[in-house]
C-alpha cells in the first residue's frame, strides 16, 4: 500500500517500487531508552537519517523522537495507534532527491523511559546484491541523476551475521514481536540495575571515546572489565565489536562517527560521489545485477552536485556508517552539549522477507 502511494507520488505506475523490489524485507528493532540522570546532556539516538528505503516506527506515549526541519528540532508527538513512516536515504537516491530522507534523533528523560519499535524496510535480504540509483524514468536532460548507484548500504544487510531470516510462513510477526518484547523486558531490568553505575559508565565512555578518536580498537580488557554480560552486550549492540569490519558494518543502519573518521570519510565520499574515483564499490556496483533503476551506461552523466547541500550530508553519513562503523553512540560530535548516548537495542535485527507472491506493504 505504501509502496503504491509512493510510486504514484513519483508519477510512476503504482506497482513500480514493488517491481524493483526495494521494499521486500523488514528488519525489526526494539529500542529501549532508559531514563538519564542528565537528560539535557544525553541523546537516545544521535542525529542521523536511516539508510533504508522506508522506516516504519511505532512509539509508546513518551515524547522523544525529533526531526530536523528548517534547522529546528521538532518533537514528533506520539499519536495513539499511529505509525510513523520515515523516508530513508535509499528512497532519496532512487527518487533522485524528490523525496528527502529525514534527519532525526531521540531525546531521553529523567523520569520516564521510552520504548519504540522500528521496522526498517529494504530490499530482500535473500536476494543477491543489487545496485540502486535514481530511477531512469525520472531522469531527463533537465533533471539528470543527482546520485550515483549505491550497493554497499544495501549490501551490508546481505552480510548480516544474523541468521534469523524468517519468512512469514516460518514464524508470524506477532510471535517474533512477542519474543523480542520479552527480551526487551530483560534488557530493561539490566539497564535499570545499571543506572546507579552511570558515573563508572561515563568514565568508560570517555576512555572509549579517546580510543576511538585515536582509531584504536577497544581492547577486550576494557570491554569486559566489568565482567558483566549486559555491559558487554551494550558495546556489542553499539557496534563496537572487535571482529571483521564486515561484521561491524552489519550492526549499523545510519549513525555517523568520530570527527576524525568523518573528515577522512568526507574526503573520500566526495571523491566518490563526484565520480573522481573508481572505488571498489563503484566497480562492484557496475558489475552487479540491478532492476532498471540504475543510471550507469545510459548516457546521462551524473551532474555536478552541491556538496554543501544538506542531503549530501545524509549520504555522507550513510556512506560513513557502512565504511567506518565506529560507534557514534560513544562520541560527542553531532550535537553540542551531549555527553553520552543511551539506547538499548534489543535483538538487533530480525529480518522478514516477503515471499515473492506476497503483497508488498
Ligand atoms: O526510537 C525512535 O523513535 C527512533 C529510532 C531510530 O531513529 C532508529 O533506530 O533509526
Ligand atoms: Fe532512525
Amino acid at each position: 500500500m505504501l509502496s503504491e502511494l509512493l510510486s504514484e507520488a513519483l508519477r510512476l505506475p503504482s506497482d513500480y517500487l514493488s517491481n524493483i523490489q526495494c521494499m521486500k524485507s523488514q528488519s525489526l528493532a526494539c529500542l529501549y531508552y532508559p531514563v538519564s540522570p542528565q537528560p539535557h546532556k544525553t541523546l537516545g539516538t544521535p542525529n542521523h537519517s536511516d539508510i533504508t528505503f522506508l522506516t516504519l516506527l511505532m512509539q509508546d506515549t513518551t515524547v522523544g523522537l525529533q526531526i530536523l526541519r528548517h534547522r529546528q528540532w521538532l518533537n514528533v508527538s506520539p499519536v495513539r495507534g499511529a505509525l510513523i513512516a520515515n523516508i530513508g536515504d535509499l528512497m532519496q537516491i532512487i527518487s533522485n532527491g524528490k523525496f528527502i530522507s529525514v534527519q532525526h534523533r531521540v531525546r531521553v528523560h529523567a523520569e520516564v523511559a521510552r520504548v519504540s519499535v522500528a521496522a526498517f524496510v529494504g530490499p530482500s535480504v535473500r536476494a543477491s546484491a543489487k545496485a540502486f540509483g535514481p530511477i531512469k524514468e525520472l531522469l531527463s536532460l533537465e533533471n539528470t541523476a543527482a546520485y550515483r548507484e549505491v550497493l554497499e548500504m544495501v549490501n551490508s544487510r546481505h552480510d548480516s551475521p544474523i541468521n534469523q531470516v524468517a519468512s512469514p510462513s516460518d514464524v508470524t510477526i506477532e510471535e517474533m514481536f512477542s519474543s523480542i518484547m520479552k527480551e526487551m523486558h530483560e534488557v530493561r531490568d539490566n539497564v535499570n540495575a545499571m543506572q546507579g553505575e552511570f558515573t563508572a559508565f561515563h568514565e568508560d565512555i570517555n576512555l572509549l571515546r579517546d580510543r576511538v578518536r585515536h582509531n584504536h580498537s577497544i581492547p577486550p580488557s576494557v570491554r569486559e572489565r566489568h565482567g558483566r554480560s549486559d555491559y558487554k552486550s551494550r558495546y556489542h549492540d553499539d557496534g563496537l565489536v572487535i571482529g571483521s569490519r564486515r561484521e561491524r558494518v552489519s550492526k549499523f543502519h545510519g549513525e555517523s562517527h568520530s570527527r576524525r573518521m568523518r573528515d577522512h570519510g568526507h574526503h573520500k565520499v566526495h571523491e566518490w560521489l563526484m565520480g573522481e574515483e573508481t572505488s571498489s564499490k563503484a566497480r562492484k556496483s557496475s558489475n552487479s545485477r540491478h532492476y532498471g533503476c540504475g543510471t550507469s551506461g545510459r548516457g546521462i552523466p551524473p551532474k555536478k552536485v552541491d556538496l554543501s547541500h544538506p542531503s549530501y550530508h545524509t549520504k555522507i553519513s550513510s556512506w560513513l556508517s557502512s565504511n567506518f562503523p565506529l560507534s557514534n553512540s560513544l562520541i560527542q560530535s553531532e550535537c553540542d552539549n551531549v555527553n553520552y548516548v543511551v539506547k538499548e537495542r534489543v535483538k538487533h535485527m530480525v529480518d522478514f522477507v516477503a515471499d515473492d507472491d506476497e503483497e508488498q506493504s
